[in-house]
């Protein structure tokens, strides 16, 4: 029996670079990771995530859109996490460093997958062609990834 737990991730990416979150404490610390997290009493999943991204990086945005959705499971815990994936193409603001995450600029073709999560690197190209997947990763522990599927979709 599992509980899940709904969380928001957002990438923001321009046609020569991504942002990315070098995440300061707590769950993925020491990775580099879009911005986002749980969900307020009364907030929509996509008022959270724009609320994330703006606590974590000082980013405002108008657009997001809806591009992914993973459930991950971690041998031994009966709870999934339910991530809601978002990217966005434009903002305002400058990227600024936030008690949660330290902000910075990736060119596409140098996103440091070695310092993020394992599964980043199969399902973030899907996103950066801008198409819609879903997914499920199992892992045991944080570092290895025992099961995994993966889908394109139409809509989310
Ligand atoms: N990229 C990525 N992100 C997460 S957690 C994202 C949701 C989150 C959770 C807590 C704080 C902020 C954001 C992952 N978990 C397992 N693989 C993963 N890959």
């Amino acid at each position: 029996m599992f509980t899940s737990k709904l969380l928001t991730l957002v990438l923001v990416v321009q046609p020569e670079r991504i942002l990315l979150g070098m995440k300061k404490r707590g769950f993925g610390a020491g990775l580099w990771n879009g911005f986002g997290g749980k969900l307020q009493e009364g907030e929509t999943i996509e008022e959270a995530a724009k609320r994330e991204l703006w606590e974590e990086s000082g980013l405002t945005v108008g657009a997001l859109q809806k591009i992914g959705n993973i459930k991950f499971e971690f041998v031994g815990s009966t709870e999934l996490l339910d991530v809601h994936i978002f990217r966005a193409d434009e903002f305002k603001g400058e990227p600024t460093e936030s008690e949660e995450m330290r902000p910075e600029w990736f060119s596409l073709d140098k996103i440091p997958y070695d310092s993020m999560w394992p599964d980043d690197y199969i399902w973030l190209p899907l996103l950066l062609q801008k198409k819609k997947f879903l997914a499920y990763f199992k892992f045991e522990g944080h570092d290895k990834i025992v099961d995994y599927t993966l889908e394109e979709v139409e809509d989310i």
